[in-house]
Parts: C-alpha cells; sequence; structure tokens
C-alpha cells in the first residue's frame, strides 16, 4: 500500500471529523495488510465516525431506489464506486469522489479460498471448507443474478454471465478461476455491474462490514454497512473492545488500556478458522472458538417425530448465525418445522466443550434405538455412541488423507498453505478431541453399567465348560476350532445355552440373557426368514451341516443379539445390554 494513498485516508478522515486517539500509528504490515499500532502508553482510546461518512444500504436506496434486498444493491453501488466511470450522485453529491481516498485504501487482494486457484484448493480438499466453496461461490452468483437481471442494462456481458452463473456447478475448478476468481484481484478494469466487480464488492463487505444495527438499532439485524478508517483495525478475540453509537456517530472503546508498541485491535466476534478464511482471509492458531460442522441429513418423518415427541436439540446454520450478511433475511425463529431442515442439522462440535457432543449423542441413541425402545435406554445410547464415534472417526480419516498435488500446477502462495495447513490441523485436533470425549463417556457408562453388559470375554470367564467341552462337541470333536467373529461365539454360546439347561451352572446373573432369548424367540420364532446372509454364516461354521445346530436356531439367535446388543467399532464385537 503507497504511504501517500493511507496519508490522503486520513487527511480525509479528519476532514470529515473522525476521532482517532491521539498516538496512534497507521502503517502497511506484509501479512496483515494496513495495522495500527500505540506510539506511547494510552489509557483509553476511542474511535469515532460520523454516520454522514458511512456507507449503508440508505445510499444504495437512495441511488438505485431499492426497497428490498439492500445488502445486495449495496455490493452493486460499492462495485459501481470502485469500478463506474461516472459520478454517483447522492442527495446533490458525487459519492464517488467523496469516498475515493477511503476506496483507494481497500486491499488489493484477500486471502479467502473463494479466490484460490485450483492448486491451492487443493489445499483444503476433503475438508468442510474445501467441499463448502463451490456452494458458496455458486450462492453469490445467484445473489449477483438476481439483481442484475433487475438493473435493466442490456449488455452481452451481463448475458455471458448469467450463461456462466446457469451452468456454474458443471465448470471445473481452472474454469471458475481462469473465468471468474482469478480476475477480482487483478488489476483488470471489468464494468461495475459484472460479476466479477460484484465479487470484489462482496468480498470487500464479507471481510471488513460492520451491523448496521449498531448505529440504527431498530433495523434488521443483517443489514451491513462499511466504516472508513474504523475498518481499519485487526482482530484479536481477546481484544476487549465496545461497539456504541454516540449522538450520531458510531464508535469503537478500548476497553483495556494501551501500552506503547501495542497494536490496536478490534474484536470481530468468537469466529472459527473456518469462517475467518472464508470471509476475511487469515486462520488463528489455537483459535478456541474453532469448530468443525457436522451437518447430518435425517428423513423428514424422523424430523417430525423428533419435533413432536423428543428433548433433542436440532441446531440449524440460524442457531450460528448472527448477522445473514448474504441474503439479508431475518432468520431467526423461536420454534422450528420441518422445512427448517433441509439442509440438515448442524452441529458445530470444538474443543472447549461437549454440549454439541452431548446433543449428537441424544440424536443417534434416537435414530439408533429399536421401535421397542426409548433412546434412553442403554442399548440405544451404546449403540448411538459407536454409530457417532464410527463417524467421527471417518471425518477424521477423510481430512487426514493429504491434498493431492496435480500435474497442471498454479503457484501456491505460502501463506495460504499456511492457513489451509492450520485450518486441516486444527480439524483434526477437534475431531481427535472428540473421539476421545466419546470414548471416555464410553469407559463411564460400560462401568457404571458393567452388571448389565455380556461379553464374550465376560463368557469366557464364567463359563469354561463351553470352551472347553461344548466348542469341540459342537465340531466334531475339533480341539481347536477358530472363529472369525465374536458374534459367532457368543450366538453358539446363546444357542447350545439354551438348548442345554446347563445354564443353570452359570453365575445367576447370566439368567436375564435366556430367559430374554425365550421370550424373543416365543415372540418371533413363526415370523423368522432364513436370509442368504443367514445361509451364508451357517455355512462358514458348518460347512458339512450340523446335528446339533440347526439353522433356524442360527437365525434367531443372530436376530436376537443384533435387537439386544450394540457392536463395539474398535473390534466389531456385539455386546448383549440387559434392558
Ligand atoms: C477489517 S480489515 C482490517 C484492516 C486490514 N488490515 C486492511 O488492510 O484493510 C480485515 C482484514 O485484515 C486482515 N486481518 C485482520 N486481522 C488479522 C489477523 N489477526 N491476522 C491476519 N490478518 C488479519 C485480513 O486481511 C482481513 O481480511
Amino acid at each position: 500500500m503507497a504511504a501517500n494513498r493511507l496519508e490522503n485516508l486520513l487527511n480525509w478522515a479528519k476532514k470529515h471529523d473522525v476521532q482517532i486517539p491521539e498516538g496512534l500509528r497507521y502503517y502497511s504490515d506484509e501479512l496483515m495488510g494496513l495495522s495500527c499500532v500505540a506510539e506511547k502508553d494510552i489509557l483509553s482510546a476511542q474511535f469515532s465516525i460520523p454516520s454522514s461518512i458511512i456507507i449503508t444500504g440508505e445510499l444504495a436506496r437512495k441511488h438505485f431506489g431499492a426497497k428490498t434486498s439492500l445488502n445486495t444493491w449495496l455490493k452493486f453501488l460499492l462495485a459501481k464506486m470502485k469500478f463506474g466511470e461516472e459520478a454517483i450522485i447522492v442527495d446533490g453529491e458525487d459519492i464517488k469522489e467523496k469516498f475515493a481516498p477511503y476506496l483507494d485504501c481497500l486491499p488489493d487482494s484477500i486471502d479467502t479460498p473463494i479466490v484460490w486457484n485450483p492448486s491451492e484448493l487443493q489445499l483444503l480438499k476433503s475438508t468442510n471448507l474445501g467441499s463448502s466453496l463451490r456452494d458458496k461461490l455458486y450462492l453469490i452468483f445467484k445473489e449477483w443474478k438476481h439483481v442484475a437481471l433487475a438493473l435493466d442494462i442490456c449488455n452481452e456481458l451481463i448475458s455471458d454471465e448469467i450463461s456462466i452463473c446457469d451452468h456454474f456447478m458443471e465448470l471445473s475448478d481452472e474454469e471458475v478461476y481462469e473465468k471468474i476468481t482469478s480476475q477480482v484481484f487483478g488489476n483488470d478494469q471489468f464494468p461495475w455491474f459484472s460479476f466479477r466487480a460484484f465479487l470484489w464488492a462482496h468480498l470487500i463487505f464479507l471481510s471488513r462490514a460492520f451491523p448496521e444495527y449498531v448505529l440504527n438499532p431498530s433495523t434488521d439485524t443483517s443489514k451491513i454497512m462499511l466504516l472508513p478508517v474504523i475498518d481499519l483495525l485487526n482482530h484479536n478475540y481477546n481484544a476487549k473492545v465496545e461497539w456504541l453509537r454516540l449522538d450520531d456517530s458510531f464508535c469503537v472503546r478500548c476497553l483495556m488500556p494501551l501500552s506503547k508498541g501495542q497494536e490496536v485491535l478490534n474484536n470481530y466476534g468468537g469466529k472459527g478458522n473456518e469462517e475467518l478464511l472464508t470471509g476475511y482471509g487469515f486462520v488463528m492458531e489455537n483459535n478456541v472458538f474453532d469448530t468443525v460442522a457436522l451437518r447430518i441429513k435425517l428423513p423428514t418423518d424422523t424430523i417430525a417425530n423428533i419435533l413432536q415427541n423428543e428433548d433433542i436439540v436440532l441446531p440449524t446454520l440460524t442457531d450460528y448465525t448472527r448477522f445473514a450478511f448474504e441474503d439479508g433475511k431475518e432468520t431467526h425463529k423461536s420454534s422450528k418445522d420441518v422445512t427448517d431442515f433441509e439442509d440438515g442439522v448442524l452441529y458445530l462440535i470444538s474443543k472447549e466443550n461437549d454440549i454439541s457432543l452431548s446433543q449428537l449423542l441424544d440424536l443417534f441413541a434416537f435414530v439408533e434405538k429399536n421401535s421397542n425402545e426409548s433412546r434412553t435406554s442403554l442399548r440405544a445410547q451404546l449403540q448411538g455412541l459407536q454409530k457417532l464415534r464410527l463417524a467421527l472417526e471417518y471425518k477424521l480419516d477423510t481430512i487426514s488423507v493429504g491434498p493431492e498435488t496435480s500435474s497442471n500446477s498454479y503457484p501456491i502462495k505460502p501463506y495460504r498453505k499456511f492457513c489451509a495447513d492450520v485450518y486441516r490441523k486444527s480439524q483434526r485436533h477437534i475431531l481427535k478431541h472428540n473421539i476421545n470425549s466419546l470414548k471416555r463417556i464410553e469407559k463411564e457408562w460400560t462401568s457404571t453399567h458393567k452388571s448389565r453388559l455380556v461379553t464374550v470375554k465376560k463368557i469366557l470367564k464364567a463359563d469354561s465348560t463351553f470352551f472347553e467341552e461344548d466348542v469341540p462337541n459342537l465340531f466334531g470333536g475339533n480341539l481347536d476350532v477358530t472363529f472369525t467373529s465374536y458374534n459367532h461365539i457368543l450366538m453358539l454360546w446363546i444357542i447350545w445355552r439354551s438348548k442345554n439347561s446347563t445354564c443353570s451352572q452359570l453365575p445367576r446373573r447370566y439368567n436375564w440373557v435366556f430367559e430374554a432369548f425365550k421370550l424373543f424367540n416365543d415372540q418371533y420364532h413363526s415370523d423368522i426368514l432364513i436370509t442368504p446372509e443367514t445361509r451364508d454364516l451357517y455355512k462358514s461354521l458348518f460347512p458339512n451341516g450340523s446335528e446339533k445346530i440347526c439353522i433356524d436356531e442360527v437365525a434367531i439367535a443372530s436376530s436376537f443379539i443384533s435387537s439386544n446388543s450394540y457392536t463395539r467399532i474398535s473390534n466389531d464385537e456385539s455386546i448383549l445390554v440387559q434392558t
């Protein structure tokens, strides 16, 4: 950034009565862009900017006559101020000229992955962010198209870009980059109404807009505005600042004294790295607000059932969004219906607390429960826990696979690689942390309910006769029978011990298994179907058939086990749970 542009901006700000505390110096930092530092100790610093030089939707309303989608029109207005050639008169003033020193100081580039080249995008492959970028860009494209069509400008370029928009999801990363994103921060000039100009304006707003309601409390919380000079402060979530309206000005007040040499920082709010990187083009290491988003699509009737009957939290994006910068809709509402879940349920897990994890456990127990169980049954809870752990481990594995190096490589900006590495690493840490929490919870539950669980290991201890005498006997005197699955042992044990009343020799704590199996058998025996899987299983156990155990018994015991056990994923073992 040329020093004279910064100086022009500061002189302009002074002329327009922007209040900047004494003893501050603005400078250009290679990494953070324009930044501000205290040159002496300052007890209380306060910045203020009069509303006459705040860029709000009101300017767009006046200039374009827009009544709705003011955020979108405001982006068009900014694009027009930057790329248009004519004066833009609002209330008798040329706002293009008025804000020129501010426009000159807007960043030459933002490191948001929305504009990364295909090789840089590879660095985010298999991450939530990497997978959502195309959709994000498409949403911006559609937002542009909606208003571009209403502009009533007859221009070939608009028709060309609309046609790109209509086929946008079919384009390759290379095509998107070459046709659109590479140009946004290039030196090219394009018409102010083009999508590239709009995308530039969108990214400027995304990285430096403030919510207008601080200035106009009665306004919609999604409305955005630009605050020249105030928006030069960089972010740290530890910065103690207050945003307020004083008279007709917007103020940022530092709530802690500044020491000489200290950077003066704003606080953009508790944002995780995914939001910081997408919106602002940077990440913070060890970011306590970092989360991993888990989006779960559920059938409509499951959602309806939960909403009606269950006390399960089903969050959606709107629960996490404070200012819906994207579309300007007021999205918060107190109660939800099935239509709110078209994009699925969205849980944000973190390292800082287990709230989302426990909400997920409730949901997974509900999804895993049998028709005759409640979601609070121990079996459903343990089964839900295993399924959740499996989902997290799968996600961790996916993220852990490194990016592919593509043959047609573009140069990778080292800072972008750094951002991708920090983001990926933190996603992995959060997943590992939550997997460990699940392991801990599983340990607690299984130890509290030890007496209600039957594992093969326990059977081995309690019923050595079964292994030493009955198993060889079942397999024609073979003393060295090997099983490929714990479940086969469990199944044979249940069948054999319930047929041979020898189970009375077993400790009484196992009686419930045979009582439950008898009930199950009485209830379902006539309904049991011999599936091809049962035939395969029977054949694998008894290639030459068996006189002692028949296929019907195998079918009913398998079915009993699946309704009365959960499967521990670490060794794929079914563990019986007493109801
Ligand atoms: C509101 S602006 C702040 C002023 C900005 N430095 C400029 O040059 O205009 C937000 C931008 O500042 C940069 N930024 C803010 N805080 C940062 C941080 N903690 N680390 C790295 N970059 C940061 C990012 O480029 C971000 O898009």
